[in-house]
């Protein structure tokens, strides 16, 4: 059943690793995309905002291609689209741009043909497509997730955020590649290191599901990646060092960087020195950033009313933005 109106979602960023959990943690943040799709004659592209510059608006964009690939799956043919795209999530900062781009155009398209594919086919899906699972697993299930790969099948087991756990970003003015900043990491480690980071890691899953935000800075700490990526963000260590003293719970590279996350307890009433902190360490080393705070967002990629009456940025500038 392919539904001639179009279907409208929403997904919400993700930050993956969150420090030990290298490619298996991550968590959905009040940070959006949205995405329409309908049927159409020919393929015609609308991308809003400054976030979708330089993105390709023919058949060689990824959110054409990834809905392909349902449909294909499906066994449906809808080779003609129109695709309307409006986005908050900065592209390669390390809030997971390309996963909720593939999570939307997966979830979009499923909904399209009436939801043939269970939600569990989507996540293989765009873990095939995206290498690990941490940050399509948390733009799919929303939360904080924990996920393994096997290369075929992901498993995801999906813990509710702790009460009064918010996020502090700072995100550079400058671009760094999920490729660049795993280039930079080693192909073999050592056993210590790998023993350090699943303690840390189990630690933290634990303690974000416990609601036990006193463990977080003991358990956030990382020796598979961050240490690597150290000389592509300048003032990051310094950062992981010493946040805690100015009021973070933990510091994280998000994701592959260059945004670094803050960890925080809504009710510590340290928000202001911590963002000024952020922001004078980057400072020091010559880089521009704005800060963000988020929250933890509860929800995955959901389909959204259509409504015939407005656009997809009328939407969005209406129920976001005004
Ligand atoms: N809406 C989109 N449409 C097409 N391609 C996208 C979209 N969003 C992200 N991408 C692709 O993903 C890349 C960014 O992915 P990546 O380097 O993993 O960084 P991020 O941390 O933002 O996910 C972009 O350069 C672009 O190629
Ligand atoms: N586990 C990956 C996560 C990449 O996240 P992104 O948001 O930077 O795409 C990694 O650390 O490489």
């Amino acid at each position: 059943m392919v539904r001639s109106s179009g279907v409208r979602v929403q997904v919400p960023a993700s930050t993956a690793n969150l420090g030990p959990g290298f490619d298996t943690l991550g968590m959905a943040l009040s940070l959006y995309s949205w995405i329409e799709m309908k049927p159409a004659d020919t393929t015609v592209f609308h991308l809003y905002g400054d976030n979708l510059d330089g993105l390709p608006k023919d058949k060689s964009n990824l959110i054409y291609t990834v809905a392909q690939s349902v449909f294909a799956e499906a066994g449906v043919q809808i080779p003609e689209l129109e695709i309307s795209m409006c986005s908050d999530i900065p592209l390669t900062r390390g809030l997971g741009s390309s996963a909720s781009a593939i999570v939307g155009a997966l979830y979009a398209a499923n909904a399209l043909i009436g939801s043939p594919l269970p939600l569990a086919r989507l996540l293989d899906m765009a873990t095939a497509l995206e290498n690990h699972p941490d940050n399509v697993g948390a733009s799919l299930y929303g939360g904080i997730i924990t996920a393994v790969w096997d290369g075929t099948h992901a498993v995801i087991l999906r813990i509710e955020p702790p009460q009064h756990l918010e996020v502090l970003v700072a995100i550079p003015e400058f671009q760094l590649s999920t490729s660049k900043a795993r280039e930079a990491l080693p192909k073999q480690v050592s056993l210590g290191d790998a023993v350090y980071n699943i303690s840390h890691s189990s630690m933290l899953a634990a303690a974000l599901a416990m609601g036990r935000l006193d463990l977080i800075s003991a358990a956030m700490q990382d020796r598979l990646h961050q240490p690597y990526r150290a000389s592509l963000v300048p003032g990051m260590m310094q950062i992981l060092e010493e946040a805690t003293q100015h009021g973070a719970l933990g510091t994280a590279l998000s994701g592959a960087g260059p945004t670094l996350l803050a960890l925080v307890n809504a009710q510590s009433g340290q928000g202001e020195q911590l963002e000024a902190f952020l922001l004078k360490v980057l400072k020091s080393h010559d880089i521009t950033a704005r800060t963000l705070w988020l929250k933890p967002c509860t929800h995955g990629a959901k389909e959204l009313t259509m409504d015939k009456e407005s656009s997809l940025l009328d939407y969005v500038r209406g129920e976001v933005k005004a």
